[in-house]
């Protein structure tokens, strides 16, 4: 693996480089590591070992087919590189006790948010969002597998968060970057980085910075990340930050063996991930505590849920007095009480793509049951199931028609493992399978 010279040069200084080591971690396979959703699964698969850095995540001792695996696609886990999973200790340090608003900024495909939604404290709301908008599309799908009700995902630029003055407790920037950090698991970004495009990716890592900055409170907690080794996309832009906003930072007091913490002109801390000194990639991540004032958005009151749907709902929902929902065009979505005028503003504000667990739509006095539904830690215990084994599993979700002995007719939960795949309808002689076509398997199941 040839690696710009540039860039080593420009490395010579960091601390914690070491040429001779770096290059020769580069010439070994990335690591392979998981996060367990801990509503899910509690207990990681056999030879797996922990990650040094975080309660639930382990590494595996080789990459296994993924899609092959109907607990990946019933979200028990996330497949996760393993340094980025040390925002886990930023935030159990940091955060404050309960009831939080926390907005993960860039948060496409969704490792850092299934990993935030895991940590926080009771009665909080994540908000997930991601600018471009296929990218929120798979954003919004990882979070339906992870199976929250606390987790919305928008689609917006950073600068319609402006909208929500003093909104968030927490804000997570982990900012589109030149990626050096990464170039063991995706050796053809090689070719694409440049001095140019450091110095590029630091220009929009600011403009990121400054635009989210109204939308957190003061004393919130404001999380920035990349996987870039660059000091312009690092340390340079905590030193930006700091002497452009009020801030405090942060830093934590016991580190893992192998993580380097690093210092700043400016006085300001960071923590770096070199793949020859720990098991992972390139990551850097520091932590602030915004010290400026800030305007507050007032919430609006709203009338309360008469709650006429749910008799029509308990059958579904695991505990539904803890519940309410709210109806959109026929959908009906679940959501925490807490978290009603937070929906009322962010979808009064930003393009809103997934709140809390869509539910479905009323045909009469039957629910005609979403997707998400199925995939949800709310779905009750009772609802009709339909375990399959792991043959039948792949077979469901590759939507060909698989064995079955189901007892009892009507909509029937699709488990394996215990967790929930999607949902059939069982008829007299038959099955109508409703896992949405874009959540097909498409490889072949039979070769592997
Ligand atoms: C490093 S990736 C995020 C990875 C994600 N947090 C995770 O852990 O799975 C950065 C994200 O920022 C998005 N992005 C690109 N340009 C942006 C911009 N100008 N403002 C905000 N986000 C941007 C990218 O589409 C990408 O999804």
């Amino acid at each position: 693996m040839q690696l710009p010279d540039s860039l080593l040069q420009s490395l010579a200084e960091e601390a914690g480089f070491d040429r001779k080591s770096f290059l020769e971690a580069h010439a070994l396979p990335a690591p392979v590591s998981i996060r367990l959703n801990s509503l899910k699964k509690t207990e990681p698969p056999a030879a797996a070992t922990p990650v040094p850095w975080t309660a639930t995540g382990f590494y595996l001792p080789e990459r296994p087919v993924f899609t092959l695996d109907p607990l990946f696609h019933a979200g028990a886990y996330y497949v996760q590189e393993a340094s980025s999973m040390f925002l886990e200790r930023l935030l159990t340090a940091f955060l404050p006790d309960e009831g939080l608003r926390v907005l993960d900024l860039c948060a496409a495909p969704g490792g850092k948010s299934t990993l935030i939604a895991n940590v926080l404290p009771e009665e909080s709301l994540l908000v997930a969002n991601e600018v471009i908008r296929p990218r929120s599309g798979v954003l919004a799908d990882n979070l339906t597998k992870w199976g929250r009700t606390d987790t919305f995902v928008t689609n917006n630029d950073p600068r319609d968060f402006q909208r929500l003055p003093g909104f968030f407790d927490a804000v997570v920037v982990d900012a589109p970057c030149s990626g050096s950090g990464l170039f063991r698991k995706d050796p053809a970004a090689i070719s694409e980085w440049s001095d140019d495009n450091v110095a590029l990716c630091a220009q929009r890592q600011q403009r990121i910075l400054a635009d989210i900055w109204p939308a957190l409170r003061e004393d919130g907690l404001l999380i920035y990340s990349t996987c870039s080794y660059s000091r312009a996309e690092n340390e340079a832009i905590l030193d930006w930050l700091s002497s452009h906003f009020s801030v405090e930072p942060l830093a934590l007091d016991q580190l893992p063996t192998g993580v380097v913490e690093t210092h700043t002109a400016r006085g300001n801390t960071g923590y770096r991930f070199w793949p020859d000194k720990v098991q992972g990639e390139g990551f850097f991540i520091a932590a602030f505590r915004k010290t400026a004032q800030e305007a507050e958005l007032r919430l609006r009151n709203l009338p309360k849920n008469k709650r006429k749907e749910e008799s029509l709902f308990s059958p579904w929902i695991a505990d539904v007095s803890d519940y309410t929902w709210v109806e959109k065009n026929g959908d009906y979505f679940l959501l925490q009480p807490e978290h009603t005028a937070a929906f009322d503003a962010l979808s009064q504000h930003l393009y809103l793509r997934k709140a809390g667990v869509r539910l479905g739509k009323l045909a009469g006095k039957e629910l005609l049951p979403d997707h998400e539904l199925a995939l949800s830690v709310a779905v009750n215990t009772s609802v009709p199931t339909l375990p399959v084994d792991r043959d039948a599993a792949l077979r469901y979700l590759k939507r060909e028609e698989f064995d079955y002995d189901a007892t009892g007719r009507g909509w029937q939960l699709v488990t394996f493992d215990g967790l929930g795949l999607g949902w059939v309808k069982v008829l007299p002689n038959r099955l109508n399978n409703y896992l949405p076509k874009d959540w097909r398997i498409l490889m072949d199941i039979r070769e592997n």
